[in-house]
């Protein structure tokens, strides 16, 4: 059984159909991309995957080890407690907070308030906070940015950000990634860097990658499948081999950046 079903998902916004009955299906430890020109609806049905809007109507499913959970409709955080974890296409961090403190809010974010609870009543909160503490500067360390940990974000490089992004994304411990336009702005160095970096946190932390990205060398060069929306819909699936000489894929790119750098 796949890690994630999307069955049949629409999602309007008044008269406009954003996502238009897709079927996605990724597989455990998958790298997948989804691509499509401006406006395709790329973005909107990470939106729904991560419960910033309900669908209108159709069914997403996550099976995490053995167990299915039902997570259309669900509110943002109980879909990141169920395995999903996410970053935005602008930019979302604490800016007037230390690069280590976005880290450490994002993992606290995901202990359910149950738990907390119980850690505060028993006196042992304390062992659980050095223990986020410590975990988030391993993470700080994976994403190259340890020596950075006591800076203000807002005073970070570009590139840094998107990668103190991916952090918090990954403090959460997700079973399945989602990154929306990870490379956007950089320069090419930065995105070759970036596309091994990508790779070698699937490889690390047994994760499952879906991400949206205009820059076709990265999406052609790690995604093992990839996904094409346009007008809302997926007109192609496969192998990039298979997506890049698609004829309908082609067609829609007709005047943006055509999908076969
Ligand atoms: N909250 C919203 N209200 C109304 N329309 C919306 C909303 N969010 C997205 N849309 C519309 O849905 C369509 C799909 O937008 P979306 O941002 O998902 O596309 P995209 O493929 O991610 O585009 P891009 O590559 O430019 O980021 C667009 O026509 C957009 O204007």
């Amino acid at each position: 059984m796949s890690l994630l079903s999307v069955n049949d998902l629409t999602r309007n916004f008044g008269g406009l159909t954003a996502v238009s009955r897709a079927n996605l299906h990724v597989d455990e430890g998958e790298l997948v991309g989804l691509i499509g020109p401006n406006g395709a609806g790329k973005t909107t049905l990470f939106n729904v995957l991560t419960g910033v809007y309900p669908p209108s109507s159709g069914t997403i499913e996550l099976n995490v080890d053995g167990t299915t959970t039902s997570i259309g409709g669900k509110r943002p955080n109980a879909i990141c407690r169920a395995g999903v974890g996410r970053t935005f296409q602008n930019i979302r961090l604490f800016k007037d907070l230390t690069v280590l403190d976005n880290v450490r809010i994002a993992m606290q974010q995901n202990i359910p308030y149950s738990l907390l609870a119980a850690f505060t009543h028993a006196g042992t909160f304390g062992g659980k906070e050095q223990q986020i503490r410590d975990e988030s500067e391993q993470l700080l360390a994976v994403m190259g940015l340890a020596d950075k940990a006591d800076e203000l974000s807002r005073n970070l490089s570009y590139g840094d950000q998107r990668h103190l992004e991916i952090a918090r994304a990954l403090a959460v411990r997700p079973k399945l990634l989602l990154l929306d336009e990870p490379a956007a702005g950089m320069n090419p160095n930065e995105t070759r860097d970036l596309t091994d970096l990508i790779s070698q946190l699937r490889r690390d932390f047994g994760l499952t990658v879906v991400l949206i990205e205009h820059d076709m060398s990265l999406v052609m060069r790690i995604c093992e499948r990839i996904y094409v929306l346009d007008h809302g819909s997926i007109i192609s699936e496969g192998t990039p081999e298979h997506v890049r000489n698609d004829p309908l894929v082609i067609e829609a790119y007709l005047g943006e950046e055509a999908p076969n750098a």
